[in-house]
């Protein structure tokens, strides 16, 4: 084997349909990484080299990408992974090979559990780092009495477990728990007969359109009403697809049942577009005016992306866009963490390239490693919470006169809400949780 490249397995969901095929934007935004990687002396003198392919977001397919990646040569020292469902199998089994495993696009909260993956990390927040916020915002707006309503799929389920746990403890109440598999009719309709008031929706954008002319039919909407949505689905998510998807409203009626919501999405970008990032600021061997900010980092996806034919210029964008920095970042995490692998062990006298699967004690070195890698990548300040998961900002939006305004951030780890004071209601006062019964005296 050549001896001074470190291998590395990669598993992306590029071709199928269904679940994510986010690989698309996030293979280039590997490359672009290594390529960072390699021209820097981060591994002193070795390269990092990339065996990839393509899970299609399927668990069955990704676990025989791993098995090939596993049995054939080079030997493999860690696996990059995206889709939930292929990380939830892939970090299961990678434990038998002492393999550190770094999902860079997966929010399953079922994946925070370090007894079943005990060698996962993710670069990808997890769907429950939206609670928190929400439950800020609710205290903020003096909301104490809520519903949800949610799409039966797994990643809501476990997400819902989660915002009861925390509404529990902040005194707020949920006076209804809404589920449908794919028509939200009568979950809508029960919203109403409750009384509902304000409602945190948890649903794919197909269903979130569905319920959005669910709520305009049975007028669940307006000035007494306040919806939580996922704020990832695309911006004008309201007014597209409606004839192929069966959607029996109008875009009119869509608007205006869409005025006024709020979102919460997880950070995928550092906001600081001029920020150097890591491999700015390192020393790079060769071109030194790369600062790499996240707008940097922008421009060379985008070309690398025309490059492979995505009409960029007419917003053509491929999946995985939005999470490229998560994957850029990931590469990032590994060199980070084998530059501080590769000194320990030369201390010691041994060599990474010594680690062979059955090695623990290497592998607990990468381990240890990862767990305590913190860098500013291209989607902000990168840091592994114990169960190694990815712990991001949150961005706040609204919809006012039809388009998404920013109303703040919030960070989680000091509990810190930056507010611009942008919120408008359309009754012009703050929407309240129940119907308050005016005593004539
Ligand atoms: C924000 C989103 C779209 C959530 O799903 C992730 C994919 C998955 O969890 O399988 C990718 N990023």
């Amino acid at each position: 084997e050549d001896d001074n490249v470190l291998h590395i397995g990669g598993i992306f969901p590029i071709r199928g349909k269904g679940g994510w095929q986010g690989g698309q934007a996030c293979e280039p935004a590997v490359r672009l990484a290594l390529e960072d990687v390699n021209k820097n002396s981060i591994l002193s003198g070795y390269q990092l080299k990339l065996h990839w392919n393509d899970s299609e977001c399927d668990p069955g397919l990704g676990a025989s990408v791993m098995y090939d990646l596993l049995y054939n040569k080079p030997q493999k020292l860690m696996l990059l992974a995206g889709c939930s469902t292929v990380c939830t199998t892939v970090a299961e089994a990678a434990k038998m090979w002492n393999l550190v495993v770094l999902c860079y696009g997966a929010s399953s909260p079922a994946l925070s559990d370090r007894n079943r993956f005990p060698t996962l990390f993710r670069t990808h927040p997890s769907a429950t780092v939206h609670s928190p916020t929400r439950i800020t915002l609710m205290k903020k707006f003096e909301w104490y009495r809520i519903a949800i309503l949610q799409q039966t799929e797994e990643v809501f389920i476990s997400t819902v477990e989660d915002i009861e746990t925390r509404c529990k403890q902040n005194g707020i109440e949920i006076i209804t728990r809404q589920s449908f598999v794919s028509d939200p009719a009568d979950a809508v309709k029960n919203l109403r007969r409750q009384d509902a008031r304000i409602i945190v929706g948890l649903f794919y954008v197909v269903a979130a359109r569905k319920v959005l002319c669910e709520m305009y039919k049975q007028q669940l909407y307006g000035k007494a009403y306040v919806w939580f949505f996922i704020g990832w689905y695309k911006d004008n998510w309201f007014e597209v697809n409606l004839k192929e998807e069966g959607i029996k409203c109008t875009k009119k009626e869509m608007r205006i049942a869409a005025e006024g919501h709020i979102t919460t999405e997880a950070l995928m970008w550092n906001q600081n577009i001029n920020q150097k990032t890591i491999s700015g600021q390192l020393k790079l061997k060769k071109n030194n005016e790369n600062t790499n900010t996240s707008e940097d980092f922008r421009q060379r996806l985008e070309n690398v992306l025309r490059l492979e034919g995505y009409a960029i210029d007419r917003h053509r964008y491929p999946e995985g866009y939005q999470e490229a920095p998560l994957a850029y970042d990931a590469v990032w995490a590994v060199a980070l963490a084998f530059n501080k692998t590769m000194t320990i062990l030369e201390k010691q006298g041994k060599s990474i390239t010594s680690f062979n699967y059955n090695n623990k004690e290497i592998a607990d070195h990468i381990y240890s490693a990862i767990n305590s890698t913190q860098f500013l990548g291209i989607s902000g300040w990168v840091a592994f919470s114990s169960q190694g998961d990815r712990i991001a900002l949150t961005q706040i939006e609204q919809v006012i006169n039809g388009k998404y305004v920013k109303l703040g951030y919030y960070d989680t780890q000091d509990d810190n809400l930056t507010w611009f004071d942008k919120e408008k209601w359309i009754g012009g006062k703050v929407p309240q949780d129940r119907t308050v019964i005016r005593r004539v005296l």
